[in-house]
């Protein structure tokens, strides 16, 4: 086949990929335990990727031209191009077995292999698995799984289009792997990586493919470890040579999640026949497509108009895209409406919504309703827009009727918002908040947690059955008190210094704030796939927050009582509650960042009215959400710092405020850190020997630090000498005052035996590093 291929009018660069009902997520775990075999998770698998192509083709999407993309993944798309590329780390060698056996081995390890690291994929909340790369990682093309999915496809009659991570991409979010010399960086190796596609391509075109879809997320970001005009240049010379290849199917290579704008002329006249622009967190070139330079350089080149927000569940202004749309269609550009990113990120249909208030249904566009939007404004290209005016007509008046809709705006808090001055967002100052929490007693190298303490199967059953209606409020508040009762009294016997009361209310840190503030709203089904077979269920907000009632004071007072060693109070911050809920697009950010902070802002004015001392604000997520463009990141660290202290400075100078940030690239963003202005801060930093305390040493850090000398990711027990040596590292550059012992983040996801035997050790080992040993 040769590749002339026409994209038609309409597609999508991704779809969710566990299941409408997570089928795939309990086919895995069940072969993971040994409940089903291989050939039984294949199949089921099969069986859903057949399910999602007809499903996309029923929702308008074309079956021929390549318009229905193939997604799937058994666990994540940067594993799939190590193994498609045959990068199999040495270290993984002895894995016998099928294919996917090495792969989920990658993933997970076993006994005698660490997984590959996990880290956030651009700026999501979905995790991939990084490749580890050195000069002598092997690397052999394996197209069998992308050739298999292709034959599946066509024997149902659609004509799909293969998806990969690009080799751009690939190599700048690889690692060096430890035994790499110095120097060495992956992307060294782009050449002979863009070899081994080429030969991907050709089984792929030999296989029949039209269409092979490539993703350069990397063109957008500034937080790699190119500068972005460098990555644009790799770009052009990986594509100049895939694209002079003799046999491969038409390419499309895809810029999401950010602006790509600058580059877009020059990624229209590279030797591909179509490119992918994200005009949702991106734009249009305005110069270029004046001056017809856009046109000139996608004069053979096919134009994928990201218009339809492929981040959240909001319904697309239809007449806005359409405008973008006609735009380029009417500078001779042959336009393609598309979604800004994968669907991966949304989850698969409201109509599965049976509890959700219709009115704010109406509003939503999960993956399902985004599909039906981009066959509408295809339909609008073909056809002409009058041909689409109804549909159009009707989205305007569901934004016009969601804008005036109760709850939407609500006065009272828009006002107290409007009246944030700058001082609400100062505490007093540094040195004074010191002497005045001297009070608490807290001594040098004080331990603690991180506020989560292991959910156990008991706590996860009590939960449900109250969710259930099973057994009633006073029967689960009682289970919930017992139980935090026994987390008090097994502090005290490790002999901690500040205490937690467990969170064994929490189901989730961010859903349990939203379930209890006004203008959130909780789905059924709504789940997002946050790395392998995990999933989470974002909530939605919708509308002004407020709080109708104080939401941790009772648990937190309760803890407390009963012990007279300091509780912290433990609240998830603002910017971590926006990160990890589908937010409305219709104000900034700021905005509604600001009116969450108000609410946590009453929360530790009750909490301190309780008797609590010291308030954690959880801000896991503020690293993740930094823009991916550098230009814009000014910007957000402004509104996110500022929604922190606008949290946080109601609080009297002797209450002590903690914040707690889990990932360890810190250095970027160490200057924010600093401006949050929280007494103490925890951070991850075990996983990383305490890589972390040389930066915080050199810019002078003068408040409280915690870099966790636990890493609470596995099961294993870290000794005594093993944690001392953390801190004795972390000691001498951090004065003990000021110094910390706790591990890296929660919890939560850890057994009781290996948790207390880590924190036995953890608070011998401060004890040892304070009689200075
Ligand atoms: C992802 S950060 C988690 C912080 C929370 N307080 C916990 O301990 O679980
Ligand atoms: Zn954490």
């Amino acid at each position: 086949m040769t590749a002339t291929t026409h994209l038609p009018t309409a597609t999508i660069l991704g779809y969710p990929r566990l299941g409408r009902r997570r089928e795939l997520k309990r086919a895995i775990e069940s072969f993971w335990k040994g409940h089903t075999d291989e050939a039984a998770l294949q199949e089921t698998a099969g069986e859903l990727r057949a399910a999602t192509r007809a499903r996309l083709v029923e929702l308008g999407l074309p079956a021929e031209g390549g318009a229905v993309p193939e997604s799937f993944s058994f666990y994540d798309q940067v594993l799939d191009a190590t193994l498609a590329l045959g990068a199999i780390p040495p270290r993984f060698a002895d894995i016998a077995g099928s294919d996917l056996i090495t792969y989920f081995a990658l993933a997970r390890g076993d006994r005698d292999h660490q997984p590959l690291e996990m880290t956030k994929w651009f700026d999501t909340n979905y995790h991939y698995s990084v490749p580890e790369i050195d000069e002598t990682t092997p690397l052999a093309a394996n197209p069998a799984q992308l050739v298999a999915q292709l034959a599946e496809a066509a024997e149902q009659g659609i004509e799909s289009r293969p998806v990969i991570v690009g080799p751009v991409t690939y190599l700048l979010l690889a690692k060096a792997s430890d035994g790499a010399g110095e120097g060495f960086r992956p992307i060294d190796r782009l050449d002979e990586v863009v070899g081994v596609y080429a030969e991907l391509l050709a089984a792929l075109n030999e296989a029949g493919a039209g269409w092979v879809q490539l993703d350069e997320p990397a063109l957008v970001s500034d937080s790699l470890p190119v500068p972005r005009s460098e990555t644009i240049a790799l770009v052009e010379r990986a594509y100049s040579i895939l694209g002079g290849a003799a046999a491969r199917p038409s390419i499309l290579l895809t810029a999401p999640y950010g602006d790509a704008a600058d580059a877009l002329a020059r990624l229209g006249s590279l030797p591909v026949e179509a490119v992918h622009a994200d005009l949702v967190r991106g734009s249009l070139p305005e110069a270029d497509l004046v001056s017809g330079a856009l046109t000139s350089a996608f004069a053979e080149t096919q134009f994928v108009a990201g218009v339809v927000d492929g981040r959240n569940i909001w319904k697309t202004d239809l007449r806005a895209a359409f405008g973008a749309l006609e735009r380029l269609q009417r500078a001779g550009i042959d336009v393609v409406a598309g979604t800004s990113n994968s669907l991966q990120h949304v989850p698969h249909d409201v109509r599965d919504e049976t509890r959700l208030d219709v009115e704010l249904a109406s509003w939503l566009a999960f993956a399902d309703q985004k599909i039906e939007q981009v066959v509408i404004l295809a339909r609008g290209l073909a056809d002409g827009g009058a041909a689409i005016e109804a549909e159009l007509a009707s989205v305007d008046a569901i934004l016009a009727a969601r804008a005036q809709a109760s709850g939407v705006r609500v006065d009272g808090v828009r006002g107290r918002v409007d009246a944030v001055t700058v001082a609400d967002r100062e505490r007093d100052h540094e040195g004074e908040r010191r002497a005045a929490q001297q009070g608490l007693g807290i001594p040098e190298l004080a331990t603690t947690t991180i506020g989560s303490f292991p959910q156990t199967v008991e706590i996860r059953k009590a939960r449900a059955a109250f969710g259930r209606g099973e057994i009633g409020q006073e029967e689960y508040d009682g289970f919930l008190r017992d139980e935090i009762a026994r987390v008090i009294r097994l502090q005290e016997e490790i002999g901690l210094d500040v205490l937690v009361h467990g969170e064994a209310e929490r189901n989730d840190m961010v859903q349990y704030f939203a379930e209890l503030l006004d203008g959130f709203a909780v789905t059924e089904h709504g789940w997002v796939q946050s790395y392998g077979t995990r999933a989470t269920r974002p909530s939605i907000l919708w509308g002004d927050v407020s709080r109708p009632a104080p939401m941790t004071v009772s648990w937190s007072a309760y803890a407390q009582s009963l012990t007279d060693r300091p509780v912290k109070g433990m609240l998830t911050g603002p910017v971590t509650i926006l990160a990890w809920s589908f937010v409305r697009d219709d104000q900034p950010l700021a905005d509604t960042a600001s009116q969450v902070a108000l609410a946590l802002r009453d929360e530790i004015d009750d909490l301190v009215d309780a008797g609590i001392r010291i308030v954690q604000v959880d801000e896991p997520a503020l690293r993740e959400l930094l823009p991916l463009d550098a230009d814009r990141q000014a910007a957000y660290l402004d509104w996110s710092v500022g929604a922190f202290r606008l949290a946080t400075s109601g609080a009297a100078a002797d209450v002590q405020i903690h914040t707690h940030l889990c990932y360890s690239e810190f250095g970027e963003i160490i200057d924010a850190v600093d401006g949050l202005d929280a007494d103490v801060t925890s951070i991850e930093a075990a996983r990383s020997r305490m890589d972390v305390v040389e930066p915080l040493g050199e810019h002078g850090y003068s408040r409280g630090i915690g870099p966790g000398v636990y890493d609470i990711h596995s099961p294993r027990v870290p000794s005594v000498a093993e944690q001392q040596e953390l801190i004795r590292i972390a000691a001498a550059r951090i004065p003990g005052e000021q110094l910390w012992v706790n591990p890296d983040c929660g919890l939560k996801t850890r057994g009781y035996e290996e948790t207390v035997a880590s924190l036995t050790n953890l608070v011998h080992a401060a004890r040892a590093v304070r009689a200075g040993a």
